[in-house]
């Protein structure tokens, strides 16, 4: 039998050429290499089967379609043809094979929700890091294992790069992963086939309305991640903030399971009696009859709600509790989130917050510290939910004094037209400046800040680029702060 009929059982071989064995697998005709799988997938630009015969003249020997209607021109193809019902499922079954099941000796915990992954994801790295566990990292900022960084595109990457990536961490010596699993990674199967020890949710508030349409899909999608990994494995754990709404639906849609809650709200790991300052967090959690006095350096109210997610997590996997106490002391802020650069005398602030809740936090908490002014400089990506826009627009408007409108990521967007959108939710009865150029925006904001001012720069976090039609630049909105605070003579 050849070596692709093992990879994967499950489809029908409409014609098969006798094919050599197979030494890659791809979707892209822009990676094929002799002897390749080809999955010709329909995507929101491009459909695959469009390709099929370039992919058949670079090499591709066995192609994945799910267009029935194509294979009537596919007669004189050498290659051989599989039907399968979804290409991307079937992708992901033949990359767990073809990188020898990577998950079946690693223990993957997920994060999903629509803020704070990248912050859960990365307090469980260093949680279980200073636990002396050795742990990969898949996620927004980057794919990580030690001193081992590869190029990160999506915050979860597509099934074929996800299960590659499994098993060079894992030889590498890997025991966990810590992975952040957008709703995208979700809908489009690229961690299907994946076992998990078990997944975080952390909220759902709006974002992401351009793909998913309306929340409750959204909510589905996210809800389907949590039967998916249970049905891989039984006892998977799952840990979800009760405190918000949709949290508490999946409370109640696993209460059966093995699940623990987080939140002022949960009877489980009870969070209360918290205070936030510059200095960081100190909050109480009543967790199996105790009280633990958690004190952090991370800032902002937000990640009570991370450092419970993770902590909670991992108490219930059997993390010893004093050794999680005194390492939430040690846990080290996020880059761009609550990101402090350090100004003379007022408060510079870079955070990623992109969706009006995030936006709606960040602000609650610097209103917390507030003195004088809040100076806030932000925009929204292109090609992304357009209708978050005037929300972020309004939130804008009821919390800071100045909003300095700029572009964020606008893609294939005229950015003025963002800017526009952004409006249009804003009675425009504050002070609005706007300044397309992102680094003037800074600027300004910059210029104009006074003694016990905050400014906060709002929407791209750690991010080092910015992407403008088709071009990327290098953009780093701490390093552009920091250009203007040396500037004005402002630095501290
Ligand atoms: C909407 C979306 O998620 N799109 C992702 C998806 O693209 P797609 O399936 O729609 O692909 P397509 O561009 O229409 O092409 C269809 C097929 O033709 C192939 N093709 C295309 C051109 C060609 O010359 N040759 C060729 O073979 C493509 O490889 C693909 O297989 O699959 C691609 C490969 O995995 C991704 O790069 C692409 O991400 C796009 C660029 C994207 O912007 N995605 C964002 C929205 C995303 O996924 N975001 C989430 C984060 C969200 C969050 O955390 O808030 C993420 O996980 O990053
Ligand atoms: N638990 C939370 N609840 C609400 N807002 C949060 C929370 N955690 C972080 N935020 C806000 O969201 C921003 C992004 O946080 P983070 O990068 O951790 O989220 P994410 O889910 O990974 O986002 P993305 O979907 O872009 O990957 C932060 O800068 C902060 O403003
Ligand atoms: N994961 C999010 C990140 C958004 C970050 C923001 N800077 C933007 O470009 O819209 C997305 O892809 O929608
Ligand atoms: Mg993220």
């Amino acid at each position: 039998m050849n070596k692709y009929k093992l990879l994967y059982k499950d489809f029908k071989i409409l014609k098969d050429s006798k094919s050599e064995e197979i030494i890659h697998i791809t979707n892209n005709t822009k990676d094929i290499k002799p002897n390749s799988i080809f999955f010709a997938i329909k995507g929101s630009k491009f459909d695959g089967h469009q390709f099929i015969k370039k992919a058949v003249s670079k090499g591709a020997k066995v192609i994945f379609i799910s267009d029935k209607s194509k294979i009537k021109d596919l007669k004189n193809i050498n290659a051989t043809i599989v039907l399968v019902d979804n290409t991307r499922k079937a992708q992901a079954l033949v990359a767990k094979k073809f990188y020898g099941n990577p998950s079946k000796d690693l223990k993957v915990i997920g994060i999903t929700g629509t803020n704070g992954k990248t912050t859960v994801s990365n307090l469980i790295y260093q949680y279980l890091s200073m636990y002396g566990k050795e742990i990969g990292i898949i996620g927004t900022i980057w794919y990580r294992f030690k001193d081992k960084i590869y190029d990160a595109g999506r915050t979860t990457p597509d099934s074929i790069k996800w299960n590659e990536l499994l098993r060079k961490m894992k030889n590498q010596g890997a025991q966990f992963i810590s992975a952040e699993i957008s709703s995208h990674a979700i809908d489009q199967y690229r961690v299907y086939g994946t076992k998990f020890e078990g997944g975080i949710f952390t909220n759902l508030t709006q974002d992401h309305l351009d793909y998913h349409k309306d929340m409750e899909s959204y909510f589905q999608t996210k809800k389907s991640f949590f039967d998916y990994i249970l049905q891989e494995k039984e006892d998977a754990l799952i840990s979800t903030n009760v405190d918000n709404y949709y949290g508490k639906r999946i409370y109640e849609e696993f209460k059966n399971k093995n699940i623990i809650s987080y939140g002022k709200e949960s009877s489980q790991f009870k969070i209360k009696n918290f205070e936030t300052s510059m200095e960081g967090l100190y909050f109480e959690v009543n967790y199996k009859g105790k009280i633990l006095k958690l004190k952090s350096r991370l800032r902002g109210d937000f990640n009570i709600y991370n450092i419970s997610a993770a902590f909670s997590f991992l108490a219930e996997y059997g993390i010893d509790i004093e050794f999680l106490k005194e390492a939430t002391r040690k846990l080290i802020p996020i880059k761009g989130r609550f990101e402090i650069i350090p100004a003379k005398d007022f408060l510079v602030v870079n955070d990623y917050a992109h969706t009006p809740d995030a936006l709606e936090n960040i602000l609650k908490s610097l209103l917390k510290i507030k003195k004088r002014r809040i100076i806030i400089v932000f925009g929204a990506g292109g090609d992304r939910d357009k209708t978050k826009r005037p929300k972020m627009g309004s939130i804008a408007e009821k919390y800071a004094d100045i909003i300095i409108l700029t572009s964020d990521n606008p893609r294939s967007e005229d950015p003025v037209d963002i800017i526009e959108d952004i409006k249009t939710g804003m009675e425009m009865k504050k002070d609005i400046i706007e300044i397309v150029d992102r680094e003037e925006a800074i600027k300004e904001a910059i210029k104009i800040a006074m003694p016990e001012d905050i400014v906060l720069i709002s929407g791209k976090g750690h991010e080092t680029y910015q992407i403008i039609g088709e071009n990327i630049y290098h953009f780093d909105d701490s390093d552009v702060a920091k250009k203007y605070l040396k500037m004005f003579n402002k630095s501290r």
